[in-house]
């Protein structure tokens, strides 16, 4: 029998607040648990990276569940034709330094070489005005489907300006899928607003985002 090429797993749980654009991981007791020890304060630097790894890991096998896939047909050790399905060619991850590098391995783990770009993107001190301070993407860019990696949304603003630097070196938002652990509301309404063709892939919208995510992974509280 062929497979189905299915675009949305079961473990997605549907928006009808913000649209197909979002998918949200279902929120099985084994996620929340993982989800409460990253926003406990009392969680220890080493446990808090055992943790979120866990679920970057889970954020990350979705998001390539939502790539383009082809039918695959194999020969079994028995001599059984096995029909089933290969990624196609031409993706890479684009992390956001410096906390989206915190999911860099994640991804790595999962795809062996996948190429990887980086932005650094800072807040001008005085007009906190986000700035592009360094970007450096794989070649053919702009006919990559492009993993996105940013865990922690409070504005959408970072991602924002990410995707604007992804759009001038001719990204089309349909081929970018964001790997985020944690958003706001306002986040994902200003992120969809702008790009209404982008797809973002996380484990909880809640109105309180986990700001010291980055500093706790890296060590620099
Ligand atoms: O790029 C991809 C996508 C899915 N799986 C991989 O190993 N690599």
């Amino acid at each position: 029998m062929e497979p189905d090429l299915i675009q949305t797993a079961p473990c997605i749980v549907k928006d009808e607040e913000y649209g197909p654009q979002l998918k949200v991981l279902k929120n099985t007791n084994n996620i929340k648990e993982l989800q409460t020890f990253l926003r406990d304060k009392t969680t220890a630097r080493s446990d808090f990276i055992f943790y979120a790894d866990r679920l970057i890991r889970l954020v990350v096998e979705e998001g390539l569940n939502q790539l383009p896939y082809q039918k695959f047909t194999v020969t079994t050790p028995t001599g059984y034709e096995y029909h089933g399905l290969k990624y196609e060619k031409g993706n890479c991850g684009v992390s956001i330094i410096r906390s989206g590098e915190a999911m860099e391995q994640g991804l790595q783990n999962c795809c062996g070489p996948i190429r990887i770009g980086k932005i650094l993107i800072q807040s001008d001190a005085d007009t906190h005005e986000a700035k592009v301070l360094y970007s450096n993407f794989p070649p053919e860019f702009s006919s990559r489907k492009v993993l996105l990696m940013y865990p922690i949304m409070s504005t959408g603003n970072t991602v924002t300006k990410a995707m604007n630097v992804l759009k001038n070196h001719r990204v089309k938002e349909q081929n970018v899928i964001l790997l985020n652990l944690f958003c706001t509301p306002r986040s994902v309404k200003s992120l969809i607003n702008s790009f209404p063709g982008i797809t973002i892939v996380t484990t909880e919208v809640h109105p309180v985002a986990p700001n010291h995510f980055g500093q706790k992974y890296f060590g620099t509280e």
